[in-house]
């Protein structure tokens, strides 16, 4: 493999998605200082984390990664984090207890700051005028206020990233190993607010089997440490070339690039092109990898990417997410799943039932239905069963909040309901009910998996 580029090497190439910052003095002084910051997880963890992935390719685990859509500055509290994480924990508990199988534990969390846009420019009608700014491209760009001065690109938010990720990535080592996560805590993790809903109730019955076999583990002298914490791993959309080159260390164990401010790292939809600056950044890490592939995807597209991005054929490297739409995922998902497979190539699937769903709403808001997301994963089930390969995991976008951003599940949110508690900066979250239906639902496909 070719030397690992510089940073203008990669521009050179192309990369799509990135900022036009005004000031060139103001990004280089960012890009060297992030340079010289500690690192975030280490290449260590990041290998670990690749073995559980070889896991979820050979089919014996399955992976649940999830957070918001877009972090942002503001959401880094004590309060949102632990939110987050109790539902992911909820979640997790689901999956390994009614779809007995080992779950490995992804926060699309401590990085996710930055999106790619369909359009540079947004318009808004304002007092009768119609107002066009640069698009919001996540808190690690510019700012979502609509208003010139905070649609700037600013390179000083790289730095804020840094900042924020590590805050949170503290505060969630500090939950997942301190205590918080020890299974006995369970029934904590069912708030006052989920317990009441009907997937609240599901869940306490399940903590209570799960109590009742604990108390017998402990009777017959067995208290393995394994109940008492979890591993957990970060993860976001490595998009900004100035953030994720400047966050790559060579490993001083086998003088290998790692991306350093998280353990796994995505290529998104609209930034796979083959000959990019992102495949091109990509294929030299060393972390484990994943690759967003939507309806337009071919099978040739997956095998070229595969080609490139893990040419040893590793398994636990690469992950590929489909996330094709309800509509459209039995249609097309065989073929790509068929010829992956024939030629050997070693690729853990997961399912992102969200990005081929949204849509807006009559009154306005970008959502997506419950229904649509359930339908998405169980045609990726059905057509993973009918060719005998494995249904990886879920890539969900979600939040500990009882927000009102999609439309249905048990609560019925409605398209008047949305207005209610509307949050997200991008695009619509599970809320935490939702969420947690989702997971007995998988579950149970699990099972019949
Ligand atoms: O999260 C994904 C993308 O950034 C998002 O769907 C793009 O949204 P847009 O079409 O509103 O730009
Ligand atoms: C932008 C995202 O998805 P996609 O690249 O699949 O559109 C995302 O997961 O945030």
């Amino acid at each position: 493999m070719s030397s690992f580029p510089d940073l203008a090497a990669l521009h050179a190439i192309g990369a799509a998605q990135q900022p036009t910052y005004p000031d060139a003095a103001a990004v280089d002084a960012a890009v060297a200082r992030l340079r010289r910051m500690p690192p975030l997880v280490f290449a260590g963890e990041c290998d670990d984390l690749t073995a559980k992935m070889a896991a979820v390719s050979r089919g014996e685990a399955f992976l649940l990664q999830g957070g918001d859509c877009a972090e942002t500055f503001d959401g880094v509290t004590a309060e949102n984090v632990r939110n987050k994480l109790r539902v992911l924990l909820q979640m997790a508990v689901v999956l390994t207890y009614a779809g007995s199988v080992p779950v490995v534990k992804l926060g699309r969390l401590a990085g996710q700051y930055a999106k790619p846009r369909s359009s540079d420019l947004e318009t808004r009608e304002i007092d009768g005028e119609k107002i066009t700014l640069p698009a919001y491209r996540g808190d690690a760009v510019n700012g979502f206020d609509f208003t010139e001065a905070s649609r700037i690109p600013d390179p000083q938010r790289l730095l804020d990233v840094y900042n924020s990720s590590a805050a949170t990535l503290n505060l969630v080592r500090a939950f997942v190993t301190g205590g918080y996560a020890d299974l006995r805590q369970v029934h904590e993790w069912n708030t006052d607010f989920v317990r009441t809903s009907a997937a609240g109730q599901r869940y306490e019955q399940v903590a209570a089997e799960i109590d009742r076999a604990m108390s017998f583990m402990r009777a017959i002298g067995a208290d393995p440490q394994e109940l008492r914490r979890v591993d957990f791993h970060s993860s976001h959309e490595a998009l900004l070339m100035e953030y994720e080159h400047a966050m790559t260390r060579i490993d001083s164990r086998t003088d290998e690039p790692y991306n350093v401010s998280g353990h796994f790292v995505w290529i998104g939809e609209r930034t796979r092109q083959l000959d990019g600056a992102h495949v091109e950044y990509f294929r030299h890490i060393r972390n484990p990898i994943g690759c967003k592939l939507g309806p337009t995807a071919t099978a040739d597209d997956a095998l070229d990417l595969a080609a490139k991005l893990n040419p040893d054929n590793t398994p636990g490297r690469l992950t590929f997410i489909t996330r094709f739409g309800a509509s459209k995922i039995r249609d097309g998902l065989p073929q790509l799943v068929e010829k992956v497979t024939a030629e050997g190539v070693n690729v853990a699937w997961v399912c992102d039932p969200m990005h081929g769903n949204t849509f807006e709403s009559s009154t306005g808001y970008k959502t997506r239905r419950f229904d649509d997301v359930v339908d998405e994963v169980q045609g990726f089930f059905d057509v993973h069963r009918s060719l005998g390969t494995w249904p990886g995991g879920i890539l969900v976008e979600m939040t500990g909040d009882d927000v009102t951003e999609c439309i249905g599940g048990g609560e019925e949110i409605d398209e008047a309901g949305l207005a209610h508690r509307y949050e997200s900066v991008v695009d619509p979250r599970l809320n935490r009910v939702q969420s947690l239906e989702l997971a007995f639902l998988v579950a149970e496909m699990l099972r019949q998996a």
